[in-house]
């Protein structure tokens, strides 16, 4: 054991190491072992020698090294290539990733989402009409297993087309899930086994992907103008050495960006509907905010009537600074790494952790960090983040992958949504369905929590997204 490595938590016994008690509650697991060892410390995670480096600059390191320093395919690809397919995301160099996150940003512009902004409300707004669950005027319902269809209708329509949408109505949803249960932190080890699970995952794989490859034919054999949804986009697509983008890799990218989109916003609509719960006047400062921007008839939602609701967007940043559904991101150690500012050198058999939200609730860097208080983003809050503890400077740099300009500021300590070469290309998506879902959420129900108290309910930590624990009951009422 040479000197510099950095200190290793105590735990009794190995292979198991701290697998329990981190795989329980990461958060308190970081918090907890920072006052103990600081910044950089190694763990026993199934065996593998897991190296967190938290705080900004140890955001920094993780998630701006060097591509010859740290690989994400290495960690990634047993745990998503059986899901999405091979030949994309983890199952290629790195250099076809930044490739096919360049494609799949094409469809995610300003111009897209002018059409998603009426989709996803008229998603939201004929599920609430049709399910059982909000007939009548008053109610309680667990609401993640209502978020999740939400999203996945309009994750669907907006992103993969209307023909993709209108088979989650039967045959794709339990497809869906077989392949949903592949996505599970059990995968990270046990990927190899057998497992039921993983049978079903791999029939679904194979059966999904033959779906999207049907419809590719078809649009192509009659293409559908008006549609700019993302497999238009991928159909058209070309590699840098001139290939095409195969049949199977557009199907096996829109595998990834459904599961992408899926997990990441039902987690965060649901927690974001738990909170408006247990903050009744913050819902009610919502729809004052409509009625205040777009007039007191509130006319069907368009994409430029976002920019008006300055408060819906920081429910949304707030909500992802408390409960981001990535709570550690991996990376393997490709050369012995030096870590700047300590005599730490990682060596290659140890994995590399970042945990953002370390620093999301730092109160360093936020108030009262554990309040959820969407006005702190605000102008004038007592709240206020005081961002400028981290070197703004790095934050005004930004640096292109491949797939476009994305700020080099990893050293902040707020990035739900990562930063560097692997940044999400998400974010703005997810903001515009968020913020339409909850636009349509506050005109039709008021929500308070079952027994009026300000409570939220824990966080679910076993799966690979956190989420909130179920059943999570809330009590609904209809607006007149
Ligand atoms: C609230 C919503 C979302 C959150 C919090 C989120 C978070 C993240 C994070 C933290 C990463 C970096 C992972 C890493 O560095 O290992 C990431 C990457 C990514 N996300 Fe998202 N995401 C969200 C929604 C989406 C959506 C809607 C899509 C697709 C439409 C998407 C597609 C991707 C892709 C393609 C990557 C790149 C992975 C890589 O380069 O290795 N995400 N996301
Ligand atoms: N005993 C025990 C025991 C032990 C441990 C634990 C818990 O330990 C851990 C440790 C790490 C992690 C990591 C989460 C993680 C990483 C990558 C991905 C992803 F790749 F999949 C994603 O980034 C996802 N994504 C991006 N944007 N939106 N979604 C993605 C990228 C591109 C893409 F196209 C599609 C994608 F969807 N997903 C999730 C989760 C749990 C519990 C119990």
């Amino acid at each position: 054991k040479n000197s510099n490595e950095p200190p290793v938590v105590f735990h009794w016994f190995p292979i198991i190491g701290s697998t329990i008690t981190y795989g329980m509650d990461p958060p308190r697991f970081f918090v907890e072992n920072r006052a103990k060892y600081g910044d950089v410390f190694t763990f026993v995670l199934l065996g593998r020698k897991t190296t967190v480096c938290l705080g900004p600059a140890g955001n920094d390191f993780v998630l701006n090294g060097k591509i010859r320093d740290v690989n994400a395919e290495e960690i990634y690809t047993v745990l998503t290539t059986p899901v999405f397919g091979r030949d994309v995301v983890y199952d290629c160099p790195n250099s076809k990733l930044m490739e096919q996150k360049k494609f799949m940003k094409i469809a995610l512009t300003t111009e897209a989402f002018r059409q998603y902004v009426p989709i996803i409300s008229d998603e939201v707004t004929s599920y609430f009409k049709r399910t059982a669950d909000f007939k009548g005027q008053l109610g309680e319902v667990s609401i993640p297993p209502k978020m999740a269809e939400i999203t996945i209708f309009t994750a669907s329509h907006a992103l993969q087309g209307k023909a993709i949408r209108d088979q989650f109505d039967e045959s794709l949803a339990a497809l869906y899930h077989d392949l949903d249960m592949g996505f599970s932190p059990i995968n990270f080890t046990f990927h190899w086994a057998p497992l039921p699970w993983n049978n079903r995952r791999d029939h679904a794989q194979r059966t999904v992907a033959k779906l999207y490859m049907e419809t590719i034919k078809r649009r192509r054999a009659n293409p559908e103008l008006d549609a700019q949804d993302m497999m238009f986009h991928l159909m058209n697509s070309t590699y840098k050495n001139g290939v095409q983008v195969p049949d199977h890799e557009i199907a096996h990218m829109m595998i990834a960006l459904l599961m992408a989109g899926q997990h990441s916003s039902s987690s965060t609509s649901s927690w974001i509907m738990l909170l408006l719960a247990s903050r009744p006047d913050i819902m009610e400062d919502l729809y004052q905010e409509q009625i205040n921007a777009l007039g007191p008839d509130l006319p069907p939602l368009q994409y430029e009537d976002l920019a008006k609701l300055p408060l819906h967007g920081a429910i949304v940043k707030e909500t992802l600074r408390l409960h981001a559904p990535i709570h550690s991101i991996m990376r393997a150690v490709k050369q012995p790494l030096h870590v700047p500012g300590t005599k730490f050198v990682i060596p290659t058999n140890h994995v590399l952790m970042s945990a953002p939200g370390v620093s999301a609730s730092d109160p360093v860097f936020f108030p009262k960090p554990d309040l959820w208080d969407p006005h702190r983003w605000l102008p004038d809050s007592p709240n206020a983040p005081s961002l400028s503890r981290a070197p703004a400077g790095e934050d005004e740099e930004k640096i292109d992958y491949g797939y476009g300009l994305v700020s080099k500021g990893a050293a902040s300590p707020y990035l739900p949504f990562g930063a560097g070469r692997h940044r999400c290309i998400g974010e703005q998506f997810a903001n515009v369905q968020l913020q339409t879902i909850i636009v349509e959420v506050v005109r039709l129900f008021k929500f308070r929590n079952v027994d009026s108290s300000n409570k939220v309910i824990g966080t679910d930590y076993a799966s690979l997204f956190s989420r909130p624990l179920e059943p999570a009951v809330i009590h609904w009422e209809r607006r007149e």
